[in-house]
């Protein structure tokens, strides 16, 4: 008879500012006993943003602190820390969070942040990324998970995947193909958190102990099986 005593889910949180897709895939893969975490707060700077009413309908706490009523980035920051705090985040998932975040917030969960971005970093930091590699020719796109610091989109990535670039692309059309990679890249890198084999140091990023490529993992579909 097994006397281990059941593991706790690890406490996450999910900061959104809008339609929260990944988000969605996140509680996806909770729902299905792909990451061992629970769900304890979904965050957002914005009232409006459409992901807060998806979080509410599967049962999940959710807040709003808008940035507007602060007049500075620290003090909005310092809220968002709170009320993190509050609800024992030990995960905290940016997914389409679109507020710069100051050292405030960083220092607090450093290590313990993770955002997606819709590049292949180092390039196109920043937004409006779809757009920017169409414009320069590029043949293929992406996205990255990576783990958040105070210079922006430039932490250490932990896993990139890739899509081609097809004749006639926009932004949106390529966007929505990087979304399909996004729903299934975000929550494979946060399992690995919640396994306790992702970490980060001075050094970078670390899977088993193994210090991660500058550009990070790059997804294939046996990766988690060969990974783990
Ligand atoms: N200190 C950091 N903060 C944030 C990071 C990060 O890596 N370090 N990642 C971003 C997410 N992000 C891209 O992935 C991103 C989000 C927002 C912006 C931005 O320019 N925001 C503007 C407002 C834009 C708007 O409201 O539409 C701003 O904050 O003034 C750039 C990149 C999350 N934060
Ligand atoms: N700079 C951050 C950024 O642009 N993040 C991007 O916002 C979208 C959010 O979609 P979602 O709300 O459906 O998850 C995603 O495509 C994510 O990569």
């Amino acid at each position: 008879m097994s006397h281990e005593a059941p593991r706790t889910p690890l406490p996450i949180a999910i900061l959104i500012s809008g339609r929260g897709s990944n988000m969605v895939a996140f509680i996806e893969a909770v729902a299905a006993g792909q990451l061992d975490a629970r769900i304890a707060l979904v965050l957002s700077n914005n009232p409006d943003a459409a992901g807060l009413e998806r979080a509410r309908e599967a049962g999940i706490d959710t807040a709003v602190i808008n940035h507007r009523d602060y007049a500075r980035r620290e003090d909005f920051d310092a809220a968002m820390v709170a009320r993190l705090r509050q609800a024992g985040a030990e995960l905290v998932i940016l997914a389409g969070f679109m507020r710069i975040l100051t050292s405030v917030f960083i220092t607090a969960f450093r290590g313990q942040l993770l955002n997606i971005h819709p590049s292949l970093l180092p390039k196109y930091p920043g937004l409006n990324t779809h757009q920017r590699a169409l414009d320069a020719g590029d043949s293929e796109a992406g996205v990255t998970v990576h783990f958040v610091t105070e210079e922006l989109d430039g932490g250490p990535p932990v896993l990139q995947a890739r899509v081609p670039v097809q004749p006639g692309d926009s932004a949106d059309s390529l966007a929505a193909r990087v979304i399909v990679e996004e729903h299934k890249i975000y929550p494979l890198a946060a399992r690995w958190f919640v396994q306790g084999r992702l970490t980060l140091s001075e050094q970078g990023a670390f899977l088993d102990g193994k210090r991660l490529p500058d550009t990070g993992l790059t997804y294939q579909p046996d990766l988690d099986r060969a990974a783990t």
